[in-house]
């Protein structure tokens, strides 16, 4: 069992430490080694995304990540950009699905800036498109027209790109609640009438889910009016991509929402779905749990180790219910404590 680890840039390498030390308690004798990417690459060797990196990380099984980017890096050339590498690993693995996750932890219910009984018992799961879209659309740039520039992307998506993540939507819907709701802008976008369109053929497969759809703008606001209406959400990178930090919100904090992002045979990179957070680097204040329950969903969808999975899941409950909170997620009368305190109550409560 062969994981490459990515700590990366900002908290990324504070908060991979605790998700490291969680998966090394469990003695399943994982094989680890660490590599470079993002930013740090980037000044080591000009590449985000450098061959070391992807020869260890197409020979793993899995890929633990933290996060990539920072200001320091924002001026480069787009394609030396820490963003640039954290694209490229994903479509260099096909890792077309990006499973997120939001899930209210009810210790938590007062941290999320929504009224409790709007988030409590709050269990969605938002199944993103990762690897089309207009993030890797072409054509793509800034041009001279008309003695101004214009910048210019492309939305863009094939039947089978659409089929593909529907299908991993409507399986994730079926071990659920058996809803799915595709999130499209039809009505102004062709490339999203074709995701309806084909969202709808792929339903026929699965007559046990049912199937609803909704425009982004007001899935948006769902998802801050009555989040609970939802059980599986399923939508493109971009619209993904927001969504995902909006219902963050929904559980407390953007530092308790974990990710998986799967090929077809079940590699995947796992990170949390935050940045690097670069206000807040190098201080030892991050929350690691995000990290840590991305862990978890690689016990789970790579190695299939579900007992383990749940075990790294229940240890975050336990340090919930005792009172351990970060500053993210922090409320008077609670334990406020560092990265690495809240590291060690995890592996304390794994015991
Ligand atoms: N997957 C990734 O690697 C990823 C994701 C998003 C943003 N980024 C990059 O990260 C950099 C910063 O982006 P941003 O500021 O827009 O988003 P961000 O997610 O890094 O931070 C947004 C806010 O959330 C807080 N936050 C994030 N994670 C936290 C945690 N674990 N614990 C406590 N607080 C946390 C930050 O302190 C900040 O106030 C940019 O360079 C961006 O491109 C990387
Ligand atoms: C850093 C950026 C490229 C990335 C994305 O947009 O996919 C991030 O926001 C995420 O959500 O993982
Ligand atoms: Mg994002």
């Amino acid at each position: 069992m062969k994981i490459c680890v990515l700590p990366g840039d900002g908290i990324g390498p504070e908060i991979t430490a605790e998700a490291v030390r969680v998966l090394n308690a469990l003695d399943l004798k994982f094989e680890m080694e660490t590599a470079l990417l993002g930013g740090g690459a980037v000044d080591a060797t000009g590449n985000p995304y450098p061959e070391a990196t992807q020869k260890l990380a197409r020979a793993a099984d899995a890929v633990l990540l933290g996060a990539v980017g920072g200001p320091q890096w924002d001026s480069l050339p787009r394609e030396q950009r820490p963003e640039r590498g954290l694209l490229g690993i994903r479509k260099d693995l096909n890792l077309f699905a990006n499973l997120r996750p939001a899930i209210l932890y009810p210790e938590l219910a007062n941290a999320s800036t929504l009224k409790p009984e709007v988030v409590a018992g709050l269990d969605i799961l938002i199944v993103r498109e990762l690897t089309g879209d207009i993030y890797f659309g072409q054509p793509r740039g800034v041009r001279e027209e008309n003695g101004e520039r214009v910048g210019f992307n492309t939305m863009v998506y094939s039947e089978s790109e659409i089929r593909r993540i529907g299908h991993v939507a409507f399986q994730a819907a079926q071990k659920r609640n058996r809803k799915l709701c595709s999130v499209d802008k039809m009505n102004v976008l062709e490339c999203t009438q074709l995701w309806r369109d084909v969202m709808i053929e792929v339903s026929k497969d699965y007559p046990d889910v049912e199937l609803s759809h909704m425009l982004v703008d007001n899935a948006a606001m769902q998802l801050v009016k009555a989040p609970k209406q939802f059980d599986v959400m399923v939508t493109g990178n971009m619209f993904g991509d927001i969504l995902s930090d909006e219902a963050s919100m929904l559980t407390g904090s953007i530092g308790m929402l974990p990710s998986a992002s799967l090929d077809d045979k079940n590699k995947g990179l796992y990170e949390p779905s935050h940045g690097s957070a670069p206000d807040i680097a190098g201080k030892g204040v991050a929350n690691p749990l995000a990290t840590i329950l991305s862990a978890a969903m690689m016990l789970r969808y790579t190695f299939g180790l579900e007992e383990q999975a749940v075990r790294v899941e229940n240890a975050v409950k336990t340090v919930l219910a005792q009172g351990y909170r970060t500053g993210d997620i922090y409320e008077r009368g609670t334990n406020k404590v560092g990265t690495k305190e809240m590291g060690d109550a995890v592996l304390a409560a794994l015991a």
